[in-house]
């Protein structure tokens, strides 16, 4: 969320954003609240003070004088306590409001509502040419024997998958591979739960609003992450960092879990889009300066690109749309994936840039060089996310007997050319 006073003085900014981002926010009424929360609050100070000169004078009062002041204070302190009720309710509809007020986007973001006013910023690599009808990763899975995509539906539901025989070994493998790729460059390897309190995706950004998507474990009074990025934005909530232990780096790996609610029909054949996977999250928290965290954003993409360069995956950089952003980011870039059996490229990684606007939400701040206390940047990127990542894997390295030849990279891995 954006602070109150940055509101204030930046209302057309926040008025554009509001419309470019499409939130049906009214900035009117946050403001009005926010008055009333100031003027309630100066009426509450006053009623105090009032009271407290009153008891100061209390003894040396005249004896006939007392029981009027001790009247007058118990009249204050009443009126300061029903002013109260009021300001905790006023304070909590402000802070709802608040917590909906999109991030300024990236000046050099495509203006638009969704994701067709996406534009390719660079394409890396091309698409290979079979010289035979290849096959989808679905038909490769089947033929190879590499995964149980229809008896695990009849134990756990649609979009769940189970991997079998090297296949299964090549997920868990390139799962540590990316985490000791990321880690090499300095970034903390961290195995984060799925499990956690509604604070921690208020925090994210993932409530207020997407409540849907988001597996529920009622009887705990807990939710089930889509990402690693819900709990390593909350691990440093409410400390004050010191400024040379800044930025912290978090190389975070975890189940995802994600209802796809939104998704009926879309990609329900194979591994796009499933229930439950694993990714390892880029996550960096870095002082709240622009220049820094665009250097980190840069970054971020780098290591994420250096990946699929060494699994030889084709794919292109997008520079994402204010309407297709999302309501926390000032950039993002999604990374897709070339998919040989859909002729196109699809997102295989997201790369945001926010600003302190989940560090406000999650009360993240640091004492910089001159030793005041501020609110951090954070940033998240994708380092690879399975089983997603094995589509285009699977389906760029085939060959004409339906075989898969693994990149250089893999084969150390998996002792051997070809899956
Ligand atoms: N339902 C799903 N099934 C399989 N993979 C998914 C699913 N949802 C997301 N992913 C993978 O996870 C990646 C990151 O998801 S994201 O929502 O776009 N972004 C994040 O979660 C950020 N924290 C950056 O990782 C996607 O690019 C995709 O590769």
């Amino acid at each position: 969320m954006l602070g109150l006073d940055f509101i204030k003085a930046n209302r057309e900014a926040v008025e554009r954003a509001i419309a470019q981002k499409n939130v049906g926010l009214d900035l009117d009424a946050l403001l009005t609240l926010e008055g009333e929360v100031r003027g309630l609050k100066t009426e509450i100070d006053q009623l105090r003070a009032e009271r407290n000169a009153i008891s100061a004078g209390f003894k040396s009062a005249a004896p006939e004088e007392k029981a009027e002041l001790g009247r007058r204070a118990k009249e204050a302190g009443a009126r300061a306590g029903e002013l109260e009720g009021h300001l905790a309710e006023k304070q909590r509809l402000l802070t709802a409001l608040q917590m909906r007020v999109p991030n300024i986007p990236y000046e050099g973001a495509p203006i638009g509502p969704d994701e067709n006013s996406n534009i390719v910023i660079r394409t890396e690599g091309s698409p290979p040419e079979f010289g035979f009808e290849p096959l989808d990763h679905v038909a490769l899975i089947e033929k190879n024997g590499w995964a149980d995509l229809s008896r695990i539906t009849q134990v756990s539901g649609s979009r769940t998958y189970c991997l079998k025989g090297r296949l299964a070994l090549l997920e868990t493998k390139l799962m540590a591979w990316a985490l000791e790729k990321i880690a090499a460059a300095e970034f903390t390897p961290i195995t984060v739960p799925a499990i956690a309190r509604d604070q921690a995706f208020l925090n994210q950004g993932q409530f207020p609003g997407h409540e849907e998507e988001t597996y529920q474990l009622p009887n705990d009074d807990l939710w089930l992450a889509g990402t690693a990025e819900v709990a390593l934005t909350s691990l440093h909530s409410g400390e004050i960092l010191e400024s040379g232990s800044l930025p912290v780096l978090y190389a975070g790996y975890s189940p995802c879990f994600r209802r796809e609610a939104g998704s009926a029909g879309r990609d329900v054949r194979g591994l796009l889009r499933v229930h439950q996977f694993v990714k390892v999250e880029q996550y960096v928290i870095c002082e709240a300066d622009q220049a820094q965290s665009a250097e980190w954003h840069a970054r971020l993409l780098e290591l994420a690109e250096s990946l699929l360069t060494a699994l030889e995956i084709p794919y292109q950089v997008i520079e994402t749309s204010t309407g297709d952003m999302g309501l926390g980011k000032y950039r993002m870039n999604d990374i897709e994936s070339w998919v040989p059996s859909l002729g196109k490229y699809r997102e295989t990684h997201s790369c945001s840039t926010l600003h302190d606007w989940q560090a406000r939400r999650a009360n993240i701040r640091y004492r910089d060089r001159d030793g005041k206390v501020r609110f951090a940047h954070t940033l998240n990127n994708t380092a690879l996310a399975s089983p997603r990542i094995l589509v285009p894997l699977l389906e760029n390295h085939q060959t004409e007997n339906g075989r898969v030849r693994l990149p250089r990279v893999l084969q150390e891995l998996m002792g051997g050319e070809f899956l």
